[in-house]
């Protein structure tokens, strides 16, 4: 009888005795099917992600994200920082990143995620602690192949125990055997279109005072104040596959262009949050944020591959003076990214503070 454990039994370099061997080989596989999450199940993330200045500077260069107060230490400590931290993108990245293994490796869509809080600034050297918690899961009815998974995820410092960032996010799952559904239904379409308001208007200049001026002249004229950011970022390797590495996301999406190539994106697709976050840097970059406080409704509408390119576009929504320190009043926007062909690729709800006029 032949002996396989023998190191010279089998030639591995041949490629048809390969071939054979790897028909034959079971997959050692990674992540989860839909079917593995309950309601109620609580996973503790273990990758051992340290928060870096590197790697904060690394993704602020790359998404076009230049606030001063993220790059240097007087500027951090002028806005009310103890310390310079790491960007709060970068941040929620990294958070997110570590639980793909245990929750999204297998595949599916990051759909979107809510009440996105953070809930103190995080700094460089900071070693992670992330839970999730499952709160929903159901059968998806337009896509029998995969089931709709929410989770509650927290990101604490692993040393202090405080939390940093907290939010609720919702993948599609495969599922290990389809599901029988109708196959969904198609919405009514609407003939006329939806109404739009006549006029844009634009904020004068960057500060909250600018904002709320535009909000008052808009509700005197029965208009908006939305417009669009100049700036575009192409989608290179760095930005789909390198960003979400260095936040230790194995999400086949952004680095397997061998798995992508059979999938409905044909390619690599880009992490939502570097999407994200390229086109609230273009946003940035029209305002004087004073610091980041949460996100809320943030959808992820369609794929981004390599070599699209993103551009952004801002509604305001709300200016609250009350809700700020004297610095900075509270605005609520409404931020999309679009693509070279003005699809939306990611839309979402974001309040930040604003500095005031000095
Ligand atoms: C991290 C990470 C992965 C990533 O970052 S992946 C990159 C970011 N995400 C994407 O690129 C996804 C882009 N989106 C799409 O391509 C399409 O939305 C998608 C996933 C192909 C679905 O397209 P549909 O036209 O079929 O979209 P529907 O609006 O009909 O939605 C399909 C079902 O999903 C439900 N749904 C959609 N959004 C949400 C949401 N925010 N919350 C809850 N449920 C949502 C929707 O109700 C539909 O349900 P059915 O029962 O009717 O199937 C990582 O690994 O985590």
């Amino acid at each position: 009888m032949t002996d396989w454990s023998d190191p010279d039994a089998v030639d591995l370099s041949d490629a048809v005795t390969f071939d054979r061997l790897l028909d034959r080989a079971e997959t050692r596989e990674k992540g989860h099917f839909f079917e593995f999450f309950a309601e109620g199940d609580e996973l503790a993330h273990d990758p051992g992600l340290r928060l870096s200045h590197h790697g904060s500077e690394q993704w602020m260069g790359q998404t076009l994200n230049h606030d001063p107060a993220y790059w240097r230490a007087d500027t951090a400590r002028e806005r009310g920082f103890e310390a310079r931290p790491v960007h709060p993108d970068y941040l929620i990245a990294c958070v997110m990143g570590i639980t793909v293994e245990d929750l999204s490796e297998k595949g599916g869509y990051f759909l979107g995620r809510d009440d996105v809080e953070f809930h103190q600034p995080a700094m460089a050297g900071t070693p992670l602690s992330v839970t999730s918690t499952v709160v929903d899961t159901r059968t998806s009815s337009s896509r029998p192949k995969y089931g709709i998974v929410t989770w509650e995820t927290e990101g604490r410092d692993r040393e202090t125990g405080e939390t940093l960032v907290s939010y609720r996010r919702t993948n599609m799952i495969p599922r290990r055997e389809p599901a029988a559904t109708d196959g969904g239904a198609m919405g009514e379409q609407d003939d006329g279109g939806p109404a739009v308001p006549d006029t844009l208007l634009s904020p004068e200049g960057e500060r909250f005072e600018d904002f709320r001026r535009a909000l008052d002249t808009a509700q005197k004229e029965n208009a908006a104040v939305a417009y669009r950011h100049e700036r575009g970022r192409t989608m290179d390797d760095q930005l789909v596959a390198g960003l979400p590495l260095a936040t230790l996301n194995t999400a086949r999406q952004h680095h397997n262009r061998d798995e992508m190539a059979d999938s409905p994106s044909g390619d690599i697709v880009a992490y939502g949050d570097v999407t994200r976050s390229i086109a609230l840097a273009h946003a940035r970059s029209d305002e004087a944020t004073y610091r980041e406080r949460r996100f809320a409704d943030e959808r992820f509408h369609d794929f981004v591959t390599l070599g699209d390119t993103i551009y952004g576009f801002t509604r305001v929504l709300d200016c609250d003076p009350d809700a700020g320190p004297e610095q900075a009043g509270a605005v609520t926007f409404e931020h999309v990214a679009f693509n070279q062909d003005q699809t939306p690729v990611y839309s979402g709800r974001r309040t930040a503070l604003i500095q005031r006029d000095t």
